[in-house]
């Protein structure tokens, strides 16, 4: 059996997109993660399988991280399946739902695509945290890095807001502060710099999938939780190694607005078995 596949990535944060809309694709936890494998199989930080939603929505997105975790959400992954369906049917707006909740998607002038992601989950026990907390100061730590700001967006996010990014050795704590005692489902963690009340840089280390070149519910989580820390406007650009990310906490029904640019890297056939 052969599986067709398309490679996209959101800013360098790379997928394996399958379709499952017609008929499953029988992926165990272990082929997805062979099929993630960089050095033995085509490698990805997510697989975005794409099918059809049984509650009306027009797709329904499943993220499987590249150790075979599933994820609820998965910003840049939602943008790359929304293009795919969008150049697909001609159309210009998607309905979507994830594991994580029910999305909208549209395409934008000069190639962007924006998702609205949704309203972020502030509560301890939506993150989730281990035990009763104020999201705005998780008492986490590690080298360099001391109280986090966490928030679900469909996945659970901390964001530690440092003055200089660049001495943090992200590839050591990271892995660690993704398993604190904290966070039961483990997390996704961003280190953001802010720039100005408009801009900031950030990296984020993925649960799941390590250091990531960026992250689309990432970058919304550190928009979130700097306005709420009072570092930030609501809208702001969101400076990742890979590229930018323009997004919005909009004030008038509290969703999350994230638009960028996806591409399509390569496509082929996996062999299974
Ligand atoms: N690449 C993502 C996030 C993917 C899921 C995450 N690793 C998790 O386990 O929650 C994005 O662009 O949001």
């Amino acid at each position: 059996m052969r599986l067709p596949f398309r490679k996209m990535h959101g800013l360098g944060n790379d997928f394996v997109v399958v379709d499952a809309r017609d008929r499953p694709t029988g992926l165990t936890e272990e082929a997805i993660r062979l099929i993630g494998d960089r050095h033995r199989g085509v490698g990805f930080d997510q697989l975005v399988t794409l099918e059809r939603d049984a509650a009306g929505a027009d797709l329904f997105i499943r993220f499987h991280n590249s150790d075979g975790s599933e994820a609820g959400a998965c910003g840049n992954g939602t943008r790359c399946a929304a293009a795919l369906v969008l150049d697909e049917t001609g159309r210009n707006r998607l309905s979507i739902r994830t594991a994580g909740g029910t999305l909208a998607a549209e395409r934008l002038p000069g190639g962007l695509f924006r998702v609205d992601m949704g309203a972020p989950r502030l509560d301890w026990r939506d993150v989730p945290l281990a035990r009763p907390c104020d999201t705005l100061h998780v008492p986490m730590a590690a080298e360099g890095v001391r109280g986090g700001v966490a928030c679900s967006m469909g996945n659970p996010h901390v964001t530690f807001f440092v003055d200089d990014l660049d001495t943090l050795e992200i590839g050591r704590i990271g892995p660690l502060l993704e398993r604190d005692p904290w966070l039961p489902d483990r997390g996704n963690i961003g280190f953001a710099q802010m720039l100005g009340r408009d801009r900031m840089r950030l990296v984020v280390w993925e649960r799941g999938a390590g250091l990531t070149l960026a992250c689309g519910s990432g970058a919304c989580a550190a928009a979130v939780n700097a306005h709420r820390r009072g570092l930030a406007d609501r809208a702001v650009t969101i400076e990742m190694p890979g590229g930018e990310l323009r997004l919005e906490w909009r004030e008038s029904d509290g969703h999350v607005l994230m638009a960028g640019p996806v591409a399509t890297a390569f496509s082929g056939e996996i062999a299974l078995g």
